[in-house]
């Protein structure tokens, strides 16, 4: 199969879809991948370093993605869709419910659009989304520290305090791959963790792994409100796979923060969980503010630390590539039930429910059209 890997052009979006490793694994598998001048510059990786492990490179967008199959990392932009072609196999973050414009683009020119991030195993983890978790998660909590600080926009504190000086709290809503790794690094920090979840299975294991180190809450709109009234740094970390984050902030309990508190809205790709997180913001103008709360809403934060998230991201990225490549799309998804879940628009149709649910679009079974 060819298999293009087109440069990333969303705002200081540094990573690319697969390091030179990557390429050489595909290529021993006899593939042919074409790269895009340039596409790994941002993550420490040469266009030499490409060429050595096998690739073809090309001095245009268009060129990689006229190819069979394209790997990026982030949702396409506007300026991208005029590269959508019938049959294509589109392999990326997709974040379709909260992105109208897009499910459209793709359902029109028949995409094959497989998303990494409803690519869901058996035991319902996210393997693709993991490791870029891992990465928001951590860089939650640093992010949060940073705009803490008064000359940043925040309220002057230090999370970790001081001996006589109360810690900074620190509360994470959703206690999955994100909560867990905020709270790793917030707990480092010296912080006062609370993380609310509602699964009491998780809040169990969460309970296992940190002990008395942290405080664990049931989800609900009452112990929200109660708990950000007091918290210096809140962090949006839940998921629904596939469907667009439910506002379990609300705009009145933000009113109730703490003026120069701060929100990390890690969620934001799939829409946010604050009813103030209404815009997507950017690594090059990250905040803003609101009723005296500063709000951070990057889409793409792995993007800032692209060399550790390049190469995390392949780690996993490249088996199920070489699945889909070795097999063809169909027999691949037929015989990997994980691969099945991440189609989300075939053959002109919406195949994740969450999907079509969030744009009111009919939903088919991807299952039944593989069949066909
Ligand atoms: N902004 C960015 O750059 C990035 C954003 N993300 C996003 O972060 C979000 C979280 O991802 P993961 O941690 O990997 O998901 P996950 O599936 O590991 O964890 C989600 C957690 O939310 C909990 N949850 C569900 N409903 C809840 C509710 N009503 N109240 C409290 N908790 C609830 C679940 O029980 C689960 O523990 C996703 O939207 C993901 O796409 C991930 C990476 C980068
Ligand atoms: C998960 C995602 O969308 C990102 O890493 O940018």
């Amino acid at each position: 199969m060819r298999i293009g890997i087109p440069k990333e052009i969303k705002n200081n979006e540094n990573r690319v879809a697969m390091t030179p490793a990557g390429v050489m694994s595909l290529k021993n598998a006899g593939h042919e991948i074409v790269v895009e001048m340039g596409a790994g510059i941002g993550s420490g990786f040469q266009d030499e370093e490409y060429v050595e492990a096998g690739a073809e490179l090309v001095q245009t967008a268009s060129e990689a993605w006229s190819q069979e199959m394209v790997m990026k990392v982030k949702e396409p932009l506007k300026e991208e869709f005029n590269h959508f072609h019938e049959g294509l196999i589109l392999f990326t973050y997709l974040h379709l419910a909260p992105e109208p414009e897009l499910t459209e683009a793709l359902i029109n020119q028949k995409v094959v659009a497989i998303a990494y991030e409803t690519v869901q195993a058996q035991n319902g983890t996210l393997p693709l989304l993991t490791p870029m978790s891992e990465v928001a998660g951590r860089m939650a909590s640093q992010i949060g520290a940073q705009f803490l600080e008064k000359s940043k926009g925040g309220m002057g504190i230090l999370l970790g305090g001081i001996p006589g000086v109360r810690r900074g709290k620190v509360t994470i809503i959703g206690g999955g791959v994100v909560g867990t790794n905020a709270a790793k690094i917030a707990m480092g920090l010296g912080a006062d963790v609370t993380i609310i979840d509602l699964s009491p299975e998780r809040l169990r294991e969460l309970d296992d792994i940190f002990g008395s180190s942290i405080n664990t809450i049931m989800s609900n709109p009452l112990n929200i409100a109660r708990e950000l009234r007091t918290t210096d740094l809140v962090i949006g970390a839940v998921l629904i796979p596939g469907a667009k984050a439910p506002k379990l902030v609300t705009e009145d309990m933000v009113k109730d923060m703490m003026d120069g508190s701060v929100i990390v809205d890690v969620a934001i790709d799939q829409g946010g969980i604050f009813e103030t997180t209404d815009r997507i913001t950017t690594h090059d103008n990250p905040t803003y503010e609101k009723h005296g709360v500063l709000h951070y809403a990057v889409a793409n934060m792995p993007g800032a630390v692209p060399r550790t998230s390049t190469i995390g991201l392949t780690n996993v990225t490249v088996p199920y590539a070489l699945q889909l490549a070795n097999k063809g799309y169909k027999k691949a998804c037929l015989d990997n039930e994980a691969l099945l879940k991440g189609i989300n628009t075939l053959e002109g149709f919406v195949t994740y429910k969450a999907v079509a649910e969030a744009h009111n679009l009919e939903y088919c079974d991807a299952h039944s059209l593989l069949d066909e």
